[in-house]
């Protein structure tokens, strides 16, 4: 897509009551720029005329993607920074961070088999977020997300920064395929497509409610238990078409950068900001769980409840439990014993 495009496409998106000089200045880093979600992600955000200043921090490989995102015309200076002495500096002042940074999978990996790897990984970034930019609304990507959120507040709890309102496990990804998947057997305008995903994001917690899109449409049951499986397995629908290269990066960047924009609507005061996301929660018995959620001037504003379930929902949310709340337990588990 030409960049003009884009840049009025998101615009468009953004804009709702600011032209982009009247926009409060907004600082928004990514942690992870260098790497397959990172870049188009830092490109995107580059897009977004909500952002003032974008910091782009990665272990290596940041400068050269911030000179080339910075020369790109729009509104947001652009800042690489590279290396862990360079981590507080990339993060003072920011008002958004956005973590892609860690390891993705495999063909026959699970999103749990990166715990190893990426808990580690999320735990430091997050220790220097209660450092250097405590107050941030911080959107975590890094997988598995299930447990990377509650490692990310317990870090935080520690450091006697947490803020329920502002952590969020970004599962935009899995209303952007669940969106995408029912227009195309309704044969419906994707644009005019809503669908609510719940639960965690990772297979079966993943639970679409179908029942609840809109424009309904009559599906059998079959077609419903199809879709929801296509939704639980897209993550690894990509992982296994790229074969052995990575899991989703450009549906991902693209879900990132919108709900890091909503995030942004919400900071400015815009009103009725409505995204699913993975926030700490008392929906169901479990600590955190993604619902709908409001976004305001503080970062969460209402954390919405499930509404009515069909049956079929009913049984999975009841089978997503144990695997999510196991999840959730290991990430508080590695957080407080390491
Ligand atoms: N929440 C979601 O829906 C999705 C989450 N993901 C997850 O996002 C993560 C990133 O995926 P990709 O971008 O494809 O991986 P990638 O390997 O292409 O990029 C990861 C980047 O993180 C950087 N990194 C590693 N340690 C770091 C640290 N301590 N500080 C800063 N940066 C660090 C690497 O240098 C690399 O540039 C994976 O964990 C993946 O599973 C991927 C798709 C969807
Ligand atoms: O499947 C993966 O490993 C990456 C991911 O979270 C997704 O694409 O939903």
């Amino acid at each position: 897509m030409r960049t003009a495009m884009l840049r009025s496409m998101l615009s468009r998106r953004s804009s709702r009551g600011f032209s982009s000089s009247a926009a409060p200045e907004r600082k928004v880093v990514v942690l992870g720029a260098a790497g397959g979600i990172g870049q188009p992600l830092s490109l995107l955000m580059k897009l977004n005329p909500l952002v003032s200043t974008l910091s782009l921090y990665d272990i290596v490989g940041t400068p050269g993607v911030a000179a080339d995102v910075s020369h790109i015309n729009t509104r947001s200076k652009v800042t690489g920074y590279a290396g862990e002495d360079q981590l507080g500096k990339a993060l003072e002042g920011c008002d958004v961070v956005i973590i892609p940074a860690g390891v993705p999978r495999k063909p026959g990996m699970t999103r749990d088999d990166l715990f190893n790897i990426n808990a580690g990984i999320v735990k430091s970034l997050s220790t220097a977020i209660a450092k250097y930019c405590p107050h941030a609304i911080v959107n975590m990507i890094s997988n598995p997300v299930n447990s990377t959120v509650p490692i990310a507040a317990e870090v935080f709890k520690k450091a006697g920064t947490y803020d329920e309102k502002k952590l969020f496990g970004v599962t935009t990804l899995d209303v952007v395929r669940a969106k995408t998947f029912y227009a195309g057997k309704a044969n419906v305008n994707v644009a005019e497509v809503n669908v609510p995903v719940v639960g965690g994001h990772a297979g079966i917690t993943i639970l679409p409610l179908f029942s609840q899109a809109t424009p309904t449409a009559n599906f059998s049951a079959e077609d419903i238990k199809a879709l929801t499986k296509r939704t639980q397995d897209g993550g690894t629908e990509v992982v296994e078409a790229k074969a052995g290269k990575g899991s989703a990066t450009l549906s991902m960047a693209y879900a990132g950068a919108l709900f890091a924009d909503a995030c942004l609507k919400g900071l400015n005061g815009v009103p009725d900001v409505v995204e699913c996301s993975f926030v700490q929660s008392t929906v169901t018995e479990l600590p955190f769980f993604a619902s709908k959620v409001r976004l305001g001037k503080n970062g969460v504003e209402e954390v919405f409840g499930l509404g009515s379930l069909s049956d079929f929902e009913k049984e999975g949310l009841e089978a997503l439990k144990p695997e999510l709340k196991s999840s959730i337990e290991k990430g508080i588990k590695f957080a407080n014993a390491n």
